[in-house]
């Protein structure tokens, strides 16, 4: 094909990048950089990118993180990728506040999809795994737009030693079974077809046991899928001892919170996770970030594992179509770190530099019949 017929033929995604602070930007810049390169060897799509510069530098200078017409500026772009946001002299509720959650929350971005598995050429830190890297194949499903990140509470006498502080966490019927619907379609979509829906039902006896009763209702729809529940603290210890035993995972704005970052450290470390802030609806545009922090104590050292936003990039350009690029890409990866190229937290020597490199060698090497 020459250049001319691929600029014809391919198709033109515009994305906002929003890399925000501390390793965002080194593995949103990584991600770019390997976006780039797919489609230069897939020949049939193209980016545009809106470069987004909002941050804690931003919020420091005019005491914003998203400027006033920054969210309709967001809507005219296919889809988002995000880096992380937070730096230590802004408190962290500030900044998260400020960016992060009123994007998922004004994109009606209602569900946050983290798929976890072994990545071939790394290893995880269950003996069990390490013998069999299969056994642990997950998709969490996070509600990303209520629960115990609804935002509702306050504070009374603050900064007194009369203090009170209050965290409303809000479930609402049809918040969860929009999300239990998403999590049944996920399952079956898998081979195993299987559902395991965590809560912490005993203790919280009144939204939790919402989500129980609309479990047992969305769950007769689905006569296919396997489904079961689970506690939350039980679950941390199936997670770790019987990783086979699951597959699809529904759960809460803060468990799924929480129970993916173990996810990803039973995977091999937190750098490789991925994440897709999906709108089912597609009336907003769904924005894609690796699910780790802005990392300050790594951050400027170029050491951060960018395999995680790699893997975000590879679920962006499936949600956008192209699922044969998005395969592409998650093997390059594959095939980089088995070749070992990576990062210190999953035990390699490689910097974030490297590991770009080596995935775009990888890329340049697939010939045009395999993308
Ligand atoms: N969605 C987001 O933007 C998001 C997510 C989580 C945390 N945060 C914010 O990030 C800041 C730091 O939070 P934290 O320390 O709790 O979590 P973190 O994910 O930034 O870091 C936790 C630990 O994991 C390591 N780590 C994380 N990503 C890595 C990578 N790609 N490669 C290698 N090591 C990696 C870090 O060095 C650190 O030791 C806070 O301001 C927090 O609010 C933002
Ligand atoms: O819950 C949070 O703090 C954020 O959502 C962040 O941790 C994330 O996982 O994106
Ligand atoms: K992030
Ligand atoms: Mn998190």
């Amino acid at each position: 094909m020459s250049p001319s017929t691929i600029r014809t033929t391919a198709r033109l995604y515009r994305i906002a990048s929003i890399p925000g602070d501390g390793i965002g930007t080194e593995t949103t810049d990584a991600a770019v950089q390997v976006l780039e390169k797919l489609a230069e060897v897939s020949g049939k799509f193209a980016f545009e990118w809106d470069h987004v510069d909002w941050n804690s530098k931003t919020y420091r200078e005019i005491g914003s993180y998203i400027p006033p017409g920054g969210i309709e500026r967001l809507k005219k772009s296919d889809a988002i990728f995000f880096g992380a946001c937070g730096w230590p002299d802004i408190p962290d509720h500030i900044s998260l506040w400020s960016l992060i959650l009123p994007l998922r929350h004004r994109l009606n971005q209602y569900v946050n999809v983290r798929p976890t598995r072994i990545l071939r050429g790394t290893s995880s830190p269950l003996s069990s795994c390490v013998a069999d890297p299969s056994a642990l194949d997950w998709v969490i499903v996070r509600e990303n737009s209520e629960g115990e990140y609804a935002g509702q509470g306050g504070t009374t006498h603050a900064g007194t030693p009369l203090a009170v502080g209050t965290e409303v966490a809000i479930f609402t019927r049809p918040g969860i079974e929009r999300v239990m619907r998403f999590a049944f379609d996920t399952a079956a979509g898998r081979p195993r077809k299987l559902l395991t829906m965590v809560t912490k039902s005993n203790a919280q006896r009144h939204g939790m046991v919402l989500w129980d009763a609309v479990y047992d209702e969305v769950r007769a729809e689905y006569p296919d899928v396997a489904a079961d529940r689970m506690l939350v603290d039980a679950m941390t210890c199936r997670m770790v001892l019987r990783p086979r035993s699951l597959d699809t995972i529904v759960a809460t704005n803060l468990h799924a919170d929480i129970l993916s970052d173990l996810a990803a450290a039973l995977a091999g470390s937190i750098g490789i996770a991925p994440s897709s802030n999906l709108d089912p609806t597609r009336e907003n545009p769904s924005m894609f970030e690796p699910i780790h922090g802005s990392a300050p104590d790594i951050a400027g050292k170029g050491v951060a594992n960018p395999v995680g936003a790699f893997w975000s990039a590879a679920e962006m350009v499936r949600w956008l179509g192209q699922g044969e690029a998005a395969d592409r890409l998650m093997e390059a990866v594959e095939n980089a770190a088995a070749k070992g190229a990576r990062t210190k937290d999953l035990g390699g020597q490689s910097g974030t530099k490297e590991v770009t490199d080596a995935v775009c060698k990888e890329l340049e090497g697939m010939t045009e019949a395999q993308m």
